[in-house]
């Protein structure tokens, strides 16, 4: 398989430990001390103490708010920001870092460390531009963040929780905890500890030169496509013959093949089996076995970076939930109704720790769905979770919103047109379904796709028809306009 890194100059990779270290606070400009303090005081609204009636309660005594939100991320922050907002007395309790996973280990950074990427894309194409030269410098500046830490919470027999040796309860209490990357058990993989999961990928402090990322998911095709754009020599490792294989067969298809025309080493058909410490880092064992065929045992040796993205499980563990007798499924997911209800009154879960579509919109849109609910009477108030647009941060972006070909309902009758266009030198794909003349579903992947995906579902969400896409007058020169000029 050709490998053909783009690597940078070494001004480049000296700039990964700055890339990286951006990823970690936020590359924006430093606030203006008005907008930290209103980024301060949305943390402390959050954290309202409850109005101390009398004396302070002793020790033992349990604490009561009105919502009691366990987790600080996307789901339970917006939750509780908003029952604030609608003036109930709410506290969120957080363990670890507040924000959660999409500000500390997730979205935010990653999608720092894929401008880093997409930058690199553009400097290796500014000769086909006219550009002689190209200093690739970051000039990135730190964030200030606020977060505070409490002790691990667990449920107590009753509907209290305990935090730090003290009990809180509420009549309204939801589980935001969400969830952390899964790895193979050294008893399935000798050595699996030896790699890292995207946790530890914003922890690097300097571009690995050789990398094998396992995962055919989102964060397989992120991480492999910025490592790669970054000048490591990648490879990815999939179990089958494609990555994304949850998507529309387009996308599938095309990201596999973009992901090797970047130069990614796609290993596909293969899985690890063992991974050995050595003086150059660690040597990968792998058996790849294409259908049909023998199965080969090969080795990757002086690999610095093994990355597991092979999905993640739910932060239900610690909780205690089975004296409560709050249910999960066997994963460990919460189980919710449409309206988040687990099977305790009074008892909600948002986010990841469900399950389902593991997105930081989602899981903020059903914590407020949840909050205008309980505190504002909205009593159908609930998260629609039909046709949620999604986005993938590969290099070129995957943009989808609703059914794909593995999808649809055979009563359906989806009328699949798709059109595949070059515009100038941008190579990219576009897919629609329409059901009778509706639009249904779009996919597509190209440069701008991601921020393109957003106004089409409104569009989508809308019911939009074909008519009403064709009689849109185009923008031109964009990529959009591929979208209302379809055949
Ligand atoms: C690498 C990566 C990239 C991603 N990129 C995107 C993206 O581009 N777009 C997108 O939409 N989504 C993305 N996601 C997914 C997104 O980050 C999650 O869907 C989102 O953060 C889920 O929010 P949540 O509130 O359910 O959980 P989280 O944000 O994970 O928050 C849960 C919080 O609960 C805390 N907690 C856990 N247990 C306890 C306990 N017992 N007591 C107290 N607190 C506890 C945790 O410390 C954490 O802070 C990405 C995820 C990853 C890993
Ligand atoms: N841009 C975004 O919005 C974004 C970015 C990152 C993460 N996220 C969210 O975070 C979630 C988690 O991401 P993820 O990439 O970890 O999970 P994922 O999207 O669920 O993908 C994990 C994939 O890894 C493969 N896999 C599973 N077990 C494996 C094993 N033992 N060995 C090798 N491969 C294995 C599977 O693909 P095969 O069955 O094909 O092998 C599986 O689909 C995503 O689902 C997404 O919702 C979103
Ligand atoms: N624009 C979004 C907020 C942006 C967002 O998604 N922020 C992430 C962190 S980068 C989050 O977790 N927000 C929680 C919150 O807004 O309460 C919204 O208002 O819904």
């Amino acid at each position: 398989m050709a490998l053909l890194p783009r690597a940078l100059s070494s001004g480049g990779r000296q700039s990964w430990r700055r890339a990286a270290r951006a990823s970690r606070g936020f590359p924006l400009p430093p606030p203006s001390p008005a907008a930290a303090t209103r980024a301060l005081s949305r943390v402390m609204a959050c954290r309202q103490e409850p109005q101390q009636q009398g004396p302070p309660p002793f020790a033992g005594a349990v604490v009561s708010y009105d919502y009691l939100v366990i987790g600080g991320g996307s789901g339970g922050l917006a939750s509780a920001r908003r029952a604030a907002e609608l003036g109930a007395r709410a506290a969120v309790v957080e363990s670890h870092k507040l924000g959660g996973t999409c500000v500390n280990v997730g979205c935010v950074p990653k999608k720092v460390m894929w401008n880093t990427a997409v930058h690199s894309e553009f400097m290796h194409d500014h000769g086909d531009y006219g550009f002689t030269s190209c200093e690739g410098k970051f000039n990135w500046r730190r964030y200030l963040w606020f977060y505070f830490k409490n002790r691990l919470m667990s449920f107590d027999p009753k509907p209290t929780i305990e935090v730090s040796g003290r009990k809180y309860t509420a009549p309204h209490i939801l589980i935001a905890t969400g969830g952390m990357p899964s790895s193979p058990h050294e008893s399935q993989i000798p050595g699996a500890s030896l790699g890292i999961t995207s946790d530890g990928f914003f922890e690097l402090e300097e571009l690995p030169s050789r990398s094998v990322i396992v995962g055919a998911g989102y964060i397989a095709v992120e991480i492999a496509g910025i490592l790669s754009a970054l000048g490591s020599k990648t490879s990815l490792m999939i179990r089958h013959d494609k990555v994304l294989r949850s998507f529309d067969s387009m996308i599938s298809t095309n990201c596999t093949e973009e992901l090797e025309n970047a130069g990614v080493e796609v290993l596909k058909f293969s899985q690890v089996k063992e991974v050995k410490k050595t003086s150059s880092g660690v040597e990968v064992s792998l058996v790849t076995a294409v259908p049909g065929r023998l199965p080969v045992m090969t080795t990757i040796s002086d690999v610095d970076c093994l990355l597991w993205a092979i999905g993640r499980d739910p932060n239900s563990k610690g909780l205690s939930l089975n004296k409560l007798g709050i249910q999960t499924d066997d994963k460990g997911h919460i189980i919710v109704d449409e309206f988040q209800n687990t099977n305790v009154k009074g008892i909600y879960a948002v986010g990841d720790v469900c399950g389902k579509a593991l997105l930081t919109p989602v899981a903020i849109a059903a914590g407020r769905k949840l909050a205008h609910r309980l505190f504002e009477n909205k009593e159908d108030s609930k998260l629609d979770y039909s046709n949620i647009p999604t986005v993938v941060f590969s290099h070129p972006p995957i943009g989808t919103v609703g059914l794909t070909e593995g999808s649809e309902p055979r009563s359906c009758h989806c009328i699949p047109a798709w059109v595949t266009r070059a515009k100038l030198r941008l190579k990219r794909k576009e897919k629609m379904f329409f059901f009778f003349s509706q639009v249904v579903g779009i996919h597509m992947q190209g440069l701008g796709c991601d921020e393109m995906l957003q106004g089409f579902a409104v569009a989508v969400k809308m019911g939009a028809t074909k008519a009403d896409f064709d009689n849109t007058v185009a923008i031109h020169p964009t990529s959009s306009e591929e979208l209302v000029t379809l055949r």
